[in-house]
């Protein structure tokens, strides 16, 4: 495994260019948070198969098709290494959405997104993201909490 920084994902289905679906984190990091459905990246794996698997794992929800948006990493004063995130959209899936240990799913309007429950990069990105743009960016967190400062830009595919 990279020794550099932790790999995870991060898959956000959408419905009809409308709505979103995150679930609310049940325990772990980010407890108590809204999110999208991920996870850490296991050895031998690459990084579309971890998405897929934690979309299952966590959702219930299956997806031929996870279509990769972005790359966030978030560097922390109190971890030793920095996290980089793999976002994907999905937007074709099989299955209900359905609780699990880990998360319980909702669908949200790219409206009533509750940002005030989400990680404080969340209100940042998801304007690109919910537009279809691809991105990537830097987030510097103090406490594991408190954003101090990013840079996020677009990038061309
Ligand atoms: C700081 N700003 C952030 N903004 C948005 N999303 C963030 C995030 N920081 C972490 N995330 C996501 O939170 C999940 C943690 O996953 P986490 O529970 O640690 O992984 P995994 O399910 O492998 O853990 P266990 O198997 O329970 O150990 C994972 O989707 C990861 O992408």
């Amino acid at each position: 495994m990279d020794g550099e920084v932790k790999l995870l994902t991060l898959v956000i289905p959408v419905e009809d260019d409308k709505r979103v679906l995150l679930g609310l984190k049940k325990r772990g990091f980010g407890e108590g948070y809204y999110n999208g459905f991920g996870g850490k990246v296991e050895p031998g794996e690459s990084v579309s198969e971890a998405a897929a698997r934690e979309l299952e794992e966590e959702s219930e929800l299956r997806s031929p098709k996870l279509d990769k948006r972005g790359v966030l990493t978030f560097h922390y004063d109190d971890k030793p290494k920095p996290l980089e995130i793999h976002v994907f959209r999905v937007s074709e899936y099989e299955g209900v959405p359905a609780e699990t240990e880990e998360m319980r799913p909702e669908w949200f309007a790219f409206d009533e997104i509750p940002f005030q429950k989400m990680w404080a990069d969340d209100a940042l990105w998801y304007p690109l993201f919910l537009s279809g743009k691809t991105f990537e960016g830097e987030f510097y967190f103090e406490n594991t909490h408190d954003l101090k400062r990013h840079e996020l830009r677009e990038t061309t595919t």
